[in-house]
């Protein structure tokens, strides 16, 4: 098993999706077909979509990963990310690396990258938008109007962990479990406390929130934001979303754009709160960035200078979802009472996740609470159900 490059002290195997019958197998032998069908079904692609989608689904069945085409813009990061990996089994190499990899492709097979009329073309897009206009989104925005009449640490409770659990209704995940799981939810980690203290120590904070899913996730996420910068606890807030479509619904400027203004065209507070974002954004308050490294097939312990530099500005950095949680702690088979703190020892500023468990990778749990959870026979690590409020603070 290839080892950690550079991740902090205690090494461990990073994951592949060697293993029949592994979470990270399903991924890539389940979930990445259906998604191929999904957006093969979802616009009237022509002969050369279709047959690039055909030769994409071939090579992540039973082929062997291929290079990207020579004088692709992105060629060249691709060929030194991927070192050693290309010409063998999709399921021997990280399970990181080959599902940033096989997302990488499908856009490269839909011509998203390419001067054409397909460019720029988002093929998850029909997915999130019937998202942004489903039932849910008008319900959960509704829902705004009552938590405006809480007090104000029932406000930073609420808001919290509707960012929180935002992140189970994410697209990507629905296709192997036919819907994300609602309901109450167990958070197995709740570091709150420790995050408003430190937001609350901290003159003119900035925070930064590094996004993950667009609709249910970024909508929440956004209300967040309107609240730190409404109370104070923050005075500036910098979003990181990703440069292009990516896990499904990751969110890229397009849908920050989209979200807002569904946002800011409901009725109720929510409308209120939409303007108010829409204005930060105008004076700079609430600022968006999409850097390159975060469609990157790596761990944030790899990430470059000019990033870790401005992520040394935040007060605070809030990490969203599983796979940023992947890419922060490692994705590897790491010991789940390893300490949180020392696997984000390496970032340069203070971190939270807010993450819903949907892979294998865990730390920072108690002793008491993990034997705990191994005795539910429950599918808790990636099942959507559990979730985790984590500080490196
Ligand atoms: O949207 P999130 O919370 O990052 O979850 C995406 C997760 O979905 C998967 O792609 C498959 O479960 C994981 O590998 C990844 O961590």
């Amino acid at each position: 098993m290839p080892e950690a490059a550079n991740t902090p002290p205690l090494s461990a195997p990073v994951i592949t999706s060697e293993t029949p019958g592994s979470f990270a197998r399903g991924v890539l032998d389940k979930r990445h077909p259906a998604l191929i069908q999904q957006v093969r079904d979802a616009f009237p692609y022509g002969p050369e979509q279709h047959q690039a989608l055909d030769s994409l689904l071939q090579e992540i069945t039973g082929g062997a990963i291929a290079p990207l085409p020579a004088g692709t813009r992105d060629e060249s990061a691709w060929a030194r990310w991927g070192q050693g990996y290309f010409g063998r089994s999709w399921f021997e190499v990280p399970f990181l690396w080959a599902e940033s990899y096989f997302y990488r492709r499908l856009l490269g097979a839909v011509g998203y990258f390419e001067r054409g009329p397909w460019q720029g073309i988002d093929p998850f897009a029909p997915f999130k938008r019937a998202e942004l206009r489903g039932s849910a989104v008008a319900e959960e925005l509704a829902a705004l109007d009552e938590v405006a009449d809480l007090p104000l640490e029932g406000r930073d409770r609420a808001l919290l962990h509707g960012a929180l659990w935002g992140n189970r209704a994410d697209l990507g995940f629905r296709i192997s479990s036919g819907e994300a799981r609602e309901g109450a939810g167990n958070l197995i980690v709740d570091n709150s406390a420790l995050l408003w203290r430190h937001l609350g120590a901290s003159p003119n904070a900035t925070v930064y929130l590094v996004a993950d899913n667009a609709g249910r996730e970024l909508i929440p996420d956004l209300v967040l934001i309107d609240h730190l910068l409404h109370t104070g606890r923050a005075s500036a807030v910098v979003l990181h979303v990703k440069p292009y479509p990516y896990y499904v619904s990751d969110a890229t400027m397009n849908d920050v754009i989209d979200n807002l203004r569904r946002v800011a065209e409901a009725p109720g507070r929510a409308g209120e709160i939409g303007d108010r974002l829409w204005d930060a954004m105008g004076s700079g308050r609430l600022a968006v960035r999409a850097h390159s490294f975060s469609c990157a097939p790596l761990p944030y312990a790899d990430m470059p200078e000019d990033l870790r530099d401005d992520f040394a500005r935040a007060t605070l950095t809030i990490f969203k979802g599983d796979l940023n949680y992947r890419r922060l702690v490692g994705d590897q088979l790491l010991p789940a009472t390893a300490s949180f703190a020392d696997r984000t020892s390496y970032f340069p500023g203070p971190v939270v996740a807010l993450r819903t468990l949907k892979s294998d990778v865990i730390v920072g749990l108690d002793a008491e609470t993990l034997a705990a959870l191994e005795t539910t026979g429950e599918a808790w690590r990636t099942s959507g159900t559990h979730a985790v409020i984590q500080g490196g603070l």
